[in-house]
């Protein structure tokens, strides 16, 4: 699931809800497809801003659905509408970041992570290579040696490394929602300003 809340001053946030690590399940992956539409299709919302619940951004892919057939709308058509989005989408990164739930920050246009936060593609730990784009947007972001650590060790980096390497544009050790929703309030200004 995922939760829509309208912020005065004209943010929407959109919060994962899907405890304990707010896995990509089925009902999140459907969750955020409307959100996102519903945000994007609202013209009093300038920004939007995706976080998770009860401390942790994102954990990737649901482990527990591993076993039974995929439903519900697929990871990558999601993550590109966010890409897509005509408003600017600020991931705020708090706990962790993993596997689908970095490659869903990565089509944010922008990332703020919380100092105590960690981040990483650990697919490689389960077999896998990691499937929603982050193959194509962590290199094109941060270069391909660095990526290319990233992806074959499933390291997770801090978000202190996070912020050298490039990959998100902020750390911050206060509140991550109200930074990243005036991150969001910023650059929704300075768009508008030089439209
Ligand atoms: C539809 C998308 C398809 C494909 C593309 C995407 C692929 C991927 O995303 S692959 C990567 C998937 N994610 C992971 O491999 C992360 C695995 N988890 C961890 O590394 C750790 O659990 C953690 C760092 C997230 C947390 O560590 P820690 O604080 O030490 O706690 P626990 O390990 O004890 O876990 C707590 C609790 O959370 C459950 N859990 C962890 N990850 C997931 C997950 N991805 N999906 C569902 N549940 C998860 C874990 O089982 C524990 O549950 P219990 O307390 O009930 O045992």
């Amino acid at each position: 699931m995922a939760r829509y809340t309208r912020i005065p001053g004209s943010i929407a946030l959109i919060t994962l809800m899907n405890p304990p690590v707010n896995a990509l399940s089925a009902a999140v992956r459907q969750g955020i497809t409307d959100t996102v539409g519903r945000a994007v299709s609202d013209p009093e919302v300038k920004a939007v801003v995706l976080c998770g619940e009860n401390g942790k951004f994102c954990g990737g892919a649901d482990i527990r659905e591993f076993a039974g057939p995929m439903t519900g709308p697929p990871l990558i058509p999601m993550i590109d509408a966010i890409e897509a989005a005509e408003k600017p989408v600020v991931a705020a990164i708090e706990g962790i970041a993993l596997g689908g739930g970095l490659e869903l920050a990565l089509a944010c246009h922008y990332r703020i992570a919380h100092v105590k936060a960690r981040l990483g593609l650990p697919e490689v730990t389960l077999g896998l290579l990691p499937g929603a784009g982050g193959t194509q947007r962590l290199p094109r972001l941060i270069g391909v040696p660095a990526a290319l650590d990233l992806i074959v060790t499933g390291r997770h980096v801090s978000a202190q490394e996070a912020l050298k390497l490039g990959i998100v544009d902020q750390v911050t050790d206060g509140n991550i929602q109200e930074v990243a929703m005036e991150f969001a309030q910023s650059m929704s200004a300075t768009l508008n300003s030089r439209c």
